[in-house]
């Protein structure tokens, strides 16, 4: 039976990267998306600059929406200090399954928890279940029309402290236009957009970093 990509891109990694090395996993994922198969990862260049933000940020309590193969699962949870916890949303089953095993070969499954199921059903327990109170940054790179509501819904959960960091990927490409301008236009928010391009292509695309000022 024919193997998926996501599949591929897990044995890219087992093939390539050394275990218990984030770094030579992130580049092995890079290197096949370059070479064999363009992949939805946010990439090397617009990967340098969720790095920047998350160094800066230094969060304790990071949720991301849209695991995917893990890639940026596996670089935001490299630059995390050591208590630190990364909760990672995944829709699809096929795609968490791979995400745990690329995480796992990156050796860092102590520091992310892959949760399976859709945002709007999950945010609301995320306290009760996983006793959070609140992210200090979220990462929004799931389906794009869902950056509005989820983030709505994370206000209204109380899940996010004046200074919290919201970082929202593909904001030109594919785009998330009812996100931007509610984020740039609300005076909860102090919104700054970072230039880049789509992963792997020359295509424009950039990185929403938005500050909920509460
Ligand atoms: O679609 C994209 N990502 C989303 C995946 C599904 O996410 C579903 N999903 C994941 C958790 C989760 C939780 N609740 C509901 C849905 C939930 C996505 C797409 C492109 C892209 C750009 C140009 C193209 F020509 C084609 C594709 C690039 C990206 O960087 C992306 O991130
Ligand atoms: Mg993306």
């Amino acid at each position: 039976t024919q193997s998926t990509r996501p599949q591929r891109l897990l044995h890219a990694v087992q093939k390539n990267a050394t275990r218990g090395d984030p770094r030579s996993v992130v580049k092995a994922i890079d290197n096949f998306c370059r070479q064999k198969e363009w992949a939805m990862n946010v990439g090397d260049e617009k990967g340098c600059i969720l790095d920047s933000v998350v160094s800066e940020v230094n969060p304790v309590t990071v949720l991301e929406l849209g695991t995917y193969c893990g890639y940026s699962t596996v670089r935001i949870a490299s630059l995390l200090p050591p208590r630190a916890k990364i909760i990672t949303l995944e829709f699809n089953p096929d795609y968490a399954k791979i995400a745990r095993q690329v995480i796992a070969w990156a050796g860092l499954e102590d520091k992310i928890q892959v949760v399976e199921g859709p945002s709007g059903e999950w945010i609301p327990k995320m306290k009760e279940q996983f006793g959070v109170k609140t992210f200090d940054l979220v990462f929004l790179d799931h389906w794009k029309d869902r950056y509005l509501p989820d983030t709505k819904l994370l206000e209204d959960c109380g899940l996010l402290r004046k200074g919290s960091i919201l970082l929202a990927d593909n904001v030109i490409c594919p785009g998330t236009p009812d996100y931007l301008e509610y984020v740039r236009n609300s005076p909860r928010y102090k919104s700054q957009y970072f230039k880049s391009h789509l992963e792997y292509t020359k295509a424009e695309d950039g990185l929403e970093k938005s500050v909920f000022l509460g």
